[in-house]
């Protein structure tokens, strides 16, 4: 049977088949994973953001990784590309050992992210945060930099590869402008294309859809279901449901710093156990019985692509308080990452 939304390309079809006899629960194995990580925890204080036992994320393939407000997924990101280091455990990349591997060298090694508040460079045009992407630069090195034929050259490759990719996610007419003159979904892209820049096998994405306006929304799921048509695993944190419907081959569901839940995305979203997590996340106080019914009923619809999907109040579903609680993780994010990383200054943030 035809799976909406998911498509028909040879690399969905592909994932599809891969896929099929994965087990629908936590932890599940691949048959390829890229990813493999193992009793991964960090605490912040009294609170555990992430206690993941087993978890593995299969090649070729695009995975969501979803969970309330808090559930930890930020925090893991961090920890998988070495923004962050967990208290303990170990996770690899292609096999290889991730354990105290910095973020730079991860990146290098093939496994690059974007940031929920986008890491572009506003005081610096489209094409030179394009170069700032390229990994590896023979330049960077003292010998290297002592070498100018052989920099200039890669810096001439370079460019025509950011052009290319700047023709690809439609930014090319924007080449010269600065960065901080884009718009909200267009910073968007460029730090999708600036990731490509670095030519990564897994591209991680933490939420590219918030702060899209609509008409954007199409053209970067379309970019992001390329990625996997180019060969590339996709990995990516979003709240947008329709999104994760849309374009998720699987789906890892976090609540509270655990995996709870696993499956392809028609699976996953019915499960009540995802269903409670939401709604366990949102509420403190006391509810009647009547709040909790609509309120079910709202997720439920939410989760399913319901006729009641788009008149839900987002509450119900965890997207209630994302500007505050976008901003503040943001900046959990970005207090993590090292110093030498950090571009606080020219983040942008969801609007
Ligand atoms: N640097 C930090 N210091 C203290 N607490 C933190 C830090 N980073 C994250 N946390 C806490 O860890 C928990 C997990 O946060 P995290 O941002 O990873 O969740 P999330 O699932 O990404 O949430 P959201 O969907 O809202 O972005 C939250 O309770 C958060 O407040």
């Amino acid at each position: 049977m035809e799976t909406p939304g998911r498509g028909t390309s040879a690399s969905a079809l592909r994932a599809r088949e891969v896929l099929a006899d994965v087990a629908h629960e936590p932890g599940a194995k691949k048959p390829d994973p890229i990813v493999v990580a193992d009793h991964i925890t960090r605490s912040f204080g009294g609170l555990t953001a992430v206690d993941v036992e087993h978890v593995e994320v299969q090649r070729g393939v695009i995975t969501a990784l979803i969970g309330p407000n808090g559930a930890g997924k930020t925090t893991f990101f961090n920890l998988l590309t070495g923004f962050d280091r967990p208290d303990s455990g170990d996770w690899s990349f292609n096999g290889t050992s991730l354990n105290k591997v910095p973020a730079y060298k991860v990146a290098r090694m093939g496994m690059v992210r974007t940031f929920q508040l986008t890491k572009v460079l506003s005081k610096l045009t489209v094409i030179e945060n394009m170069r700032v992407g390229a990994t590896g630069q023979k330049g960077e090195t003292l010998l290297g930099a002592m070498f100018k034929p052989m920099w200039q050259r890669q810096e001439t490759d370079n460019t025509k590869r950011a052009d290319s990719l700047l023709e690809r996610f439609l930014l090319i007419k924007k080449r010269e402008d600065f960065a901080g003159e884009l718009s909200g979904g267009q910073r968007k892209l460029l730090e999708m294309a600036r990731a490509l820049m670095a030519d990564p096998e897994l591209v991680m994405l933490d939420e590219p859809m918030a702060g899209v306006n609509p008409a954007l929304k199409q053209s970067l799921l379309g970019h992001v279901k390329s990625l996997r048509d180019d060969g590339r695993t996709v990995l990516f944190v979003e709240h947008d449901m329709d999104m994760v419907r849309d374009i998720s081959d699987w789906v890892i569901v976090m609540a509270q710093g655990k995996i709870i839940a696993e499956g392809p995305p028609e699976s996953v979203m019915g499960d009540q156990r995802v269903i409670d997590a939401y709604l366990g996340a949102h509420h403190d106080e006391a509810l009647t019985f009547e709040a909790e019914e609509k309120i079910h009923a709202e997720a439920s619809s939410e989760f399913q692509g319901g006729p009641a999907a788009s008149a839900a109040p987002r509450a119900s579903t965890g997207t209630t308080e994302r500007t505050g609680s976008t901003a503040a993780t943001g900046e959990h994010a970005a207090a993590t990452e090292p110093a030498s990383t950090r571009t606080d200054d020219h983040e942008d943030g969801p609007r």
